[in-house]
């Protein structure tokens, strides 16, 4: 049982963007990140680039091309236009569409499937004729999936913040695992493979896998991101007390 890891650099690019400078670099620690074994590097543009900005894109495509062949590029997003375009200029392995309004402040739910099944439709028919995999932001809900599936799509990615917003009840964290294992059970049935993302820790990914057992990807941006800061906190403050002793 394992799951490959895309790692997310939103939380690096929004770090970087407090100040016109270019550290800490998006595509440094994309290098990093793919250096120390991750599967592939994730980025969720919004319209107004507070994360991630749309110039970042060629640079991660040109590391994953030029230094890390094997890896995949994930772009995730609200299917805009211009989403869409960008997506196409830059080529990546797979696309998340998510429904996400401009003015949130982070994903907060799935697709509604039926709802939306003619303008999702239009857009997978588009993605994959540029070769694209075709993933759908989608929540615990085994009712929706053969929507999602009719779509054309390839994989649906379940939303796991409840799950992960479960970090202090580990009774509602069991009832939310298995609405996810169920959603995972309807899109197996129906040959969709099955991503998950949003608020995975080292602590909780650990039964996401067990209860998936075929779960193909997790993109984890936010607390590995602080997992970095944690661990590498004490090296860093030694550089710069090392730093400060030039006697
Ligand atoms: C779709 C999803 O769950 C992630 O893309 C999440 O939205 C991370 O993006 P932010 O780090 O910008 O919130
Ligand atoms: N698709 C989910 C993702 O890319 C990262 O979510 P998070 O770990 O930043 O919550």
């Amino acid at each position: 049982m394992s799951a490959k890891l895309s790692v997310n650099l939103n939380a690096i690019a929004m770090l970087r963007n407090r100040r016109d400078l270019p550290w800490p670099s998006v595509t440094g620690f994309g290098r990093i990140a793919l250096a120390a074994g991750a599967h592939g590097l994730t980025v969720h543009p919004r319209p107004d680039e507070r994360h991630v900005r749309f110039s970042d894109l060629p640079d991660l495509r040109a590391l994953i091309d030029d230094e890390f062949p094997q890896a995949e590029f994930n772009i995730e997003g609200y299917p805009s236009e211009d989403f869409l375009q960008l997506v196409e200029k830059n080529q990546p392995e797979q696309v998340t569409l998510v429904p996400d309004d401009p003015s949130q402040n982070t994903s907060d739910h799935g697709w509604n499937f039926a709802d939306h099944a003619a303008f999702l439709t239009a857009i997978v028919k588009r993605l994959k004729r540029s070769g694209v995999r075709v993933s759908l932001f989608s929540d615990s809900d085994p009712a929706g999936i053969a929507s999602a599936k009719a779509t054309g799509a390839d994989r649906i990615e379940l939303y796991t913040g409840p799950y992960g917003g479960c970090h202090s009840d580990s009774g509602k964290a069991v009832k939310e695992l298995e609405k996810l294992a169920k959603t995972a059970d309807a899109a197996r049935a129906l040959g969709l493979g099955v991503n998950a993302g949003h608020d995975l820790t080292v602590d909780n990914l650990p039964a996401l896998v067990r209860a998936i057992p075929d779960l193909a990807e997790v993109s984890i941006g936010h607390c590995l991101t602080a997992d970095a800061l944690e661990y590498g906190m004490a090296t860093s403050v030694q550089r710069y007390l090392h730093a400060c002793r030039q006697n």
